[in-house]
């Protein structure tokens, strides 16, 4: 039976051109697919580095290439490009199968034989060279092929390991900056074998075999089942994540059961969405019928209808679909009490609410403001039945210190308001959840058998024991996808202390399919030095945290003014529009409603239409706050100067309360690597007067 494979560069470049284009690859791809076993349509090339790379006629001016084996029956599409860049491609490249991993490789050979000439006098001029120490024997264990080998050779340093990343196998040059960074050979090892599909031993591995190096290489490239599932995958070019799952994320996403509670954590960017959307469909294969079984649950309204768009393309099999709620736990909690009450709470608006706690307030001295936070933050958050509970309550991070009596008037009040808030049938949303949570304990029902959770950081403890009374405690009961270092509102949740256990079922993602390296290693820069604390209270870095893509450093302007600052940004939106962005894919970003709407008024100005960040046609703008979950080619933050970031309205002073004020201006920077790091290909970051003490000094 012949067999094709699609190689994700193929997918990723398809998806990027034009309507036209894709219109022909997909007529030279049906032709192909009727007679690919003949190998009819392809091309040899004389000069071809690789006797098996042929070229596919796309149009006049484009070209697939196409891995043909000289045996066997299998074809690989391996990229699509404009003709010369094909042929370019074709005499430059060759494949072949890592004698180690087993895995499918390609390298820039072309470019290898000129480097390596160029780096013979360098290496001659040192006394010692980078891999002088390894034995030839540990590179081949590593996978290391002889070609490779006679380079790695002359590497005076790394810097120059650095700059052959994008010409060698990928696989061959992880192995060697493992070694570099003072790795044994077996931990080198573990490094690089970690995402092996299946184990493999050399004896297995055929230098031939490219049908089995690809079925190891599932992140790179898949066999499609026939013509209809590359036409499924043709039509959703952009969700390559549907197929190309890091063996990583598909080994945490696909795990037949976990013995319970799980974490994934990893920086912006790192798929852990895309993560938990391919546990949600594992989940619902278990399910042909019944009511839903499981709950896909996010902080915001606004997130769910993306959450729920990507389960739908993944989901195919209605039956499955139909097993799973996407919402956020607000609604589910407004079901709960229905259920129990026979009729939904009223959540009036919050000004209205704090009216009525300004009167409650007004003996204890407190605004309205105040005790309706104190309540939520402190109180509900605590989980505090009792005066006396208070008492003793700690306060973290709610700023002003409060004395005993303060206390008590502060609990009398809360008691006098929420008496008041009952009476008119009037809730909160976090009330809400800490109801529908005690509903649930006390009834012992559990409406689904498994929960969701993404953006995980940002829920109230309130919302973690609503999640908890979700679903029977036991296998696959809570999976949970979050990172602490995008925390932007005032919930520091441990869950040990909400009784969610996930020690040793932890995982960590590592490589951004988002952003540009040069944009991450910037955005990384903007949340400072101080430590994170994850969910699971263990200390959480970004460390291994790297993206495969290259793209342009991030372009930070001050200017004398905001006027000259939005002209400037007029500006820089025009130069992205006139390289054929599209309006909808450029996302503006403020700290402050207010500026947000000096931005839409001042692009609107300019000729250029402009939406909401989550709808609509035109170029996007919003809040910071806004931008969590979402994803821009082009990103600008505005307003990014002292005046404003942090805005000092939301920073307890220190004189207050240092370790609230420390924890307010490291919510403050996160917000602002938040922003930074919705951006795929390019980010501008602008101010007027002085810079943000959170922007790097250039
Ligand atoms: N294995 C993959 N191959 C290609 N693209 C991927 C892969 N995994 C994720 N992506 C893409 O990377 C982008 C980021 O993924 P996702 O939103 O899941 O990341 P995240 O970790 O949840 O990000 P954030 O924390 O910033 O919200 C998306 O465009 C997604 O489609």
């Amino acid at each position: 039976m012949p067999q094709l494979a699609i190689a994700k560069d193929f997918l990723t470049r398809y998806a990027r051109l034009e309507k036209r284009l894709q219109r022909a690859v997909d007529d030279a791809l049906d032709k192909f697919a009727d007679t690919y076993y003949a190998g009819g349509h392809l091309e040899k090339v004389t000069d071809a580095r690789d006797s098996r790379a042929r070229t596919l006629r796309i149009t006049q001016g484009y070209r697939g290439v196409v891995l043909a084996p000289d045996a066997g029956d299998t074809y690989l599409l391996v990229t699509v490009l404009p003709h010369d860049d094909a042929y370019a491609y074709i005499r430059d490249k060759r494949f072949s199968v890592n004698q180690a991993l087993g895995v499918l490789e390609v390298r820039d050979e072309g470019r290898l034989e000129v480097l390596a000439t160029a780096l013979a006098p360098a290496a001659e001029a040192v006394e010692s060279r980078l891999f002088d120490h390894v034995p030839d024997k540990h590179l081949a264990q590593l996978g290391i092929d002889p070609q490779t080998r006679a380079i790695v050779r002359l590497l005076p340093d790394e810097s120059h390991l650095d700059a052959i990343s994008g010409m060698m196998p990928a696989a061959q040059h992880n192995a060697l900056v493992a070694l570099s960074s003072g790795m044994t050979v077996e931990e080198a090892w573990a490094e690089v074998s970690k995402d092996l599909v299946d184990p493999v031993g050399p004896e297995h591995i055929d230098p031939d075999d490219l049908a089995t190096a690809i079925r190891r290489t599932p992140g790179e490239a898949v066999f499609v089942e026939g013509p209809e599932s590359l036409r499924e995958m043709l039509d959703h070019p952009f969700d390559v994540w549907r197929t190309f799952l890091h063996p990583r994320q598909r080994r945490i996403a696909y795990r037949p059961s976990y013995n319970g509670p799980t974490m994934v954590t990893g920086g912006a960017g790192t798929g852990k969405t895309v993560t938990a959307v391919h546990r949600v469909a594992h989940l619902a294969r278990r399910y042909a019928d019944g009511p839903p079984q499981i709950l896909f649950t996010t902080f915001t309204t606004t997130l769910d209808a993306a959450l729920r768009a990507q389960v739908e393309l993944l989901i195919e099999d209605p039956a499955q679909l139909a097993r799973v709620d996407v919402r956020n736990l607000d609604k589910v909690a407004y079901q709960v009490l229905r259920k129990e009450r026979g009729r939904g709470p009223d959540f009036p608006k919050r000004r209205e609410l704090e009216r009525l706690w300004d009167e409650a307030g007004a003996d204890a001295g407190c605004s309205g403001a105040f005790l309706l936070s104190e309540w939520e933050q402190v109180v509900l958050a605590q989980n505090l039945r009792t005066e006396r509970a208070y008492l003793a309550a700690r306060r973290r991070g709610r700023g002003s210190r409060l004395g005993a009596e303060q206390r008590k008037r502060v609990w009398q009040a809360i008691l006098a308001a929420t008496a008041r808030m009952a009476a008119a049938d009037q809730w909160t949303f976090v009330q809400a959840s800490a109801e529908a949570a005690d509903i649930l304990e006390r009834t012992g029902e559990r409406p689904y058998r498994h929960v969701v959770v993404d953006e995980a950081q940002d829920l109230h403890p309130a919302k973690w024991r609503l999640a908890r009374a979700l679903a029977p405690e036991g296998a696959d009961d809570l999976f949970i996808a979050g990172d602490p270092h995008q925390r932007i509102y005032d919930h520091r949740v441990s869950l040990g202390g909400v009784g969610i256990d996930v020690r040793g079922r932890s995982r960590k993602l590592t490589v951004s399919y988002r952003s540009t390296q040069e944009i991450l290693s910037w955005a990384v820069g903007l949340l400072g030095a101080a430590p994170t604390t994850g969910m699971d209270d263990l200390e959480d870095d970004l460390d291994a945290y790297t993206s495969p893509l290259r793209g342009r450093r991030p372009t930070v302007r001050g200017h004398r003014d905001r006027a000259s600052e939005l002209a400037a940004l007029a500006d820089q939106v025009e130069v992205w529009l006139g390289q054929g962005v599209e309006p909808g894919s450029i996302g503006v970003a403020a700290r402050t409603e207010e500026v947000a709407r000096r931005v839409r008024e001042e692009l609107a100005g300019a000729g250029i239409a402009t939406c909401g960040l989550t709808g609509g046609e035109g170029v996007r703008g919003g809040t910071m706050h806004s931008m969590k979950g979402l994803e821009f080619r082009c990103v600008a933050a505005v307003g990014v100067g002292a005046d404003l970031v942090p805005l000092e309205a939301r920073v307890t002073p220190a004189a207050e309360d240092a370790i609230a004020h420390g924890h307010d201006l490291q919510r403050e920077r996160n917000l602002l690597f938040v922003a930074c790091t919705r951006a795929r290909d390019a980010l501008h970051v602008s101010y007027a007067g002085e810079p943000s003490p959170f922007l790097p000094r250039s």
